[in-house]
């Protein structure tokens, strides 16, 4: 029996074809992980190849079409509180004010709280993510990045056991982006989570996570390999760039996704079965890419987001 703290065995998603002719859509298949209590994992791909699906699942709002997913040795067949979500679209309650939205959450965390205790409580998480002045606003009346920040103190509030994160800083400006990844990662250290966590953004793995999920380009998409991120802890951007590691794994997670994302198909002849990806230490591969030492050139390579490639040293916090 496995000893994961969650597992998910042979994950797979098809989706019936667009016409009644059209062939299934396969998005991606064979995905199988393992994740370690306290972890923190990131995975990153292409857009569409899956990576919100395997998320949602895990969530417990979709399900694979093969597969299993098991946490704490129960299987994963709906939401539960001991998993926390934050999802690119906020998914705030509209007729709710800020308060009332984390409120919501921590109350039906902690039934037997009084409200006194709920309101502090959540009103410590508006602070940490800088909100304290617009807790009696309606979401319709926050700006994109607040509302994120709304959906993000909500979720770190109800300390969940597993926190799901899906893109959870995209509207943030980097200032804040900066701020509220040092909350996470205190909350993290404190609360001991494990949290999964998809970004586009190559600088933010590397700082916050223990590993990084590479998958391929859907459809039929896997994950390639799990890259391991030894840069010491406590780790702050200003810092860790410096560190002589910082690069080569850099450089190894922006090659993937430029150059070999594409190609790492499963072959026809492959065996099929169970597959957990490969774990890469880049540091430790002899040359791990054909690729310069120093920041990759600001302009992106033709076909690709610049958001993946682009190298944006950002703001943080020193603490
Ligand atoms: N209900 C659906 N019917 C058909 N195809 C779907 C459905 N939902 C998702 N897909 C397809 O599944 C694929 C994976 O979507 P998903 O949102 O998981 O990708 P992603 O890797 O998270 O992308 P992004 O980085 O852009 O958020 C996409 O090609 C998408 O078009």
């Amino acid at each position: 029996m496995s000893h994961a703290f969650v597992e998910v065995q042979q994950a797979a998603k098809r989706f019936p074809g667009a016409t009644k002719t059209a062939p299934p859509l396969t998005v991606f298949e064979n995905v199988s992980f393992q994740l370690q209590k306290g972890e923190f994992v990131c995975i990153i791909g292409h857009s569409g190849c899956g990576k919100s699906t395997i998320m949602n699942a895990l969530a417990g709002l979709d399900q694979f079409s093969d597969g299993s997913m098991v946490m704490e040795g129960k299987e994963i067949n709906g939401p539960g509180l001991e998993r926390g979500v934050v999802f690119q679209n906020y998914s705030l309650l509209p007729w709710l004010t800020t308060l009332e939205n984390v409120r919501f959450g921590v109350r039906a965390r902690w039934k037997n709280w009084s409200e006194r205790e709920v309101t502090e409580h959540s009103m410590k998480y508006l602070e940490l993510v800088g909100l304290k002045e617009v807790v009696d606003r309606k979401p319709s009346q926050l700006s994109g990045g607040m509302r994120q920040r709304v959906s993000i103190a909500r979720a770190f509030a109800t300390k969940p056991k597993l926190l799901l994160l899906d893109e959870p800083f995209g509207a943030l400006d980097a200032l804040t982006r900066g701020v509220i990844q040092d909350e996470l990662v205190k909350i993290w250290t404190q609360d001991q989570q494990t949290v999964f966590m998809i970004t586009h953004d190559v600088d933010e793995a590397i700082l916050l996570a223990d590993r990084i999920f590479l998958m391929t380009n859907g459809p039929e998409a896997r994950i390639a390999e799990a890259v391991e991120i030894d840069l010491p802890r406590p780790r702050n951007r200003a810092e860790i760039i410096k560190h002589p590691h910082f690069y080569t794994i850099r450089n190894y997670l922006v090659d993937f996704l430029v150059n070999r994302s594409g190609d790492l198909r499963v072959q026809e002849n492959e065996p099929q079965g169970m597959r957990y990806p490969p774990s890469i230490n880049p540091v430790n591969l002899d040359a791990a890419v054909d690729a310069p030492t120093h920041p990759p050139e600001a302009t992106p390579a033709a076909g690709h987001e610049e958001k993946l490639v682009k190298f944006t040293p950002k703001e943080i916090r020193h603490g």
